[in-house]
């Protein structure tokens, strides 16, 4: 997915060097302290930033000077840690808009019933305010968004800030079950290694735009020193 990545804002390099991959089905976190550079790579990944040096792969194909919006066509989506939604819409019109690219009015269809059967809130709250929903509910509003575009590669930032612990686990949970029953990969930055350990395969620690070291996430689960890491 990444390879070699120097990235960065104006001349101030921030990554030094990522490599990093996710396969299909595949969740793949990244841990790191404040200001290790975690959604700088997602940004990247996305296309937000430009890369000084290095190659983004999607599908094998090498995207490093794509637009965001040709990689929103490839399968990509990204949600930002700052809830990404249209607070003035409604909920209903949030998730039409987050399949604006798909023509075919059965596929945004079937994509609307899954997400209405992953998160049933989006369906009873479908005519609110997505501004006036709680922290929360606007969190699993931008994850429908991303998935009513059809993502087959989710960048999520932090999707558990702001979510009540219950509704955490709940959201994790639908997270593994989409990669398991319907191939979604994943990456995920999140400071609750808590809850993402357990739903990820793979981790991967950063520490000053540097990845320290990858292993499982059964590795990862064994320690008790993650933070000694960095
Ligand atoms: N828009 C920006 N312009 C300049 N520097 C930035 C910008 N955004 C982030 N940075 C810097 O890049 C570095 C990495 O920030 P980044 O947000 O990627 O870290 P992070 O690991 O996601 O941290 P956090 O967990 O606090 O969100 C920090 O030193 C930060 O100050």
């Amino acid at each position: 997915m990444a390879n070699g990545l120097v990235c960065g804002y104006g001349k101030h390099s921030v990554l030094h060097d990522v490599s990093l991959t996710v396969g299909a089905g595949e969740i793949v976190t990244i841990l790191g302290h404040n200001g290790a550079g975690k959604t700088t790579a997602l940004k990247a990944l996305f296309g937000l930033l430009p890369v000084q040096s290095g190659v983004v792969i999607h599908d094998g194909k090498d995207i490093t000077r794509t637009s965001t919006a040709s990689r929103v066509r490839g399968g990509m989506s990204y949600t930002s840690a700052t809830s990404a939604i249209f607070r003035d819409l409604t909920v209903r019109q949030n998730l039409e808009l987050g399949a604006f690219t798909v023509r075919d009015s059965k596929v945004r269809a079937e994509r609307l019933a899954r997400i209405h059967d992953l998160f049933p809130v989006l369906k009873d709250r479908g005519s609110a305010v997505a501004g006036r929903m709680s922290g929360g509910q606007q969190r699993l509003l931008s994850i429908g968004l991303a998935l009513m575009s059809g993502a087959e590669l989710m960048l999520l930032d932090e999707p558990s800030l702001g979510i009540a612990p219950s509704l955490v686990t709940e959201l994790f949970e639908s997270i593994r079950a989409l990669s398991r029953d319907a191939g979604l990969s994943v990456v995920l930055v999140e400071q609750n290694v808590g809850a993402a350990l357990p739903i990820s395969d793979r981790v991967y620690y950063l520490r000053a735009g540097e990845i320290l070291l990858s292993e499982s996430a059964d590795e990862a689960r064994a320690r008790d020193d993650w933070w000694e890491l960095f």
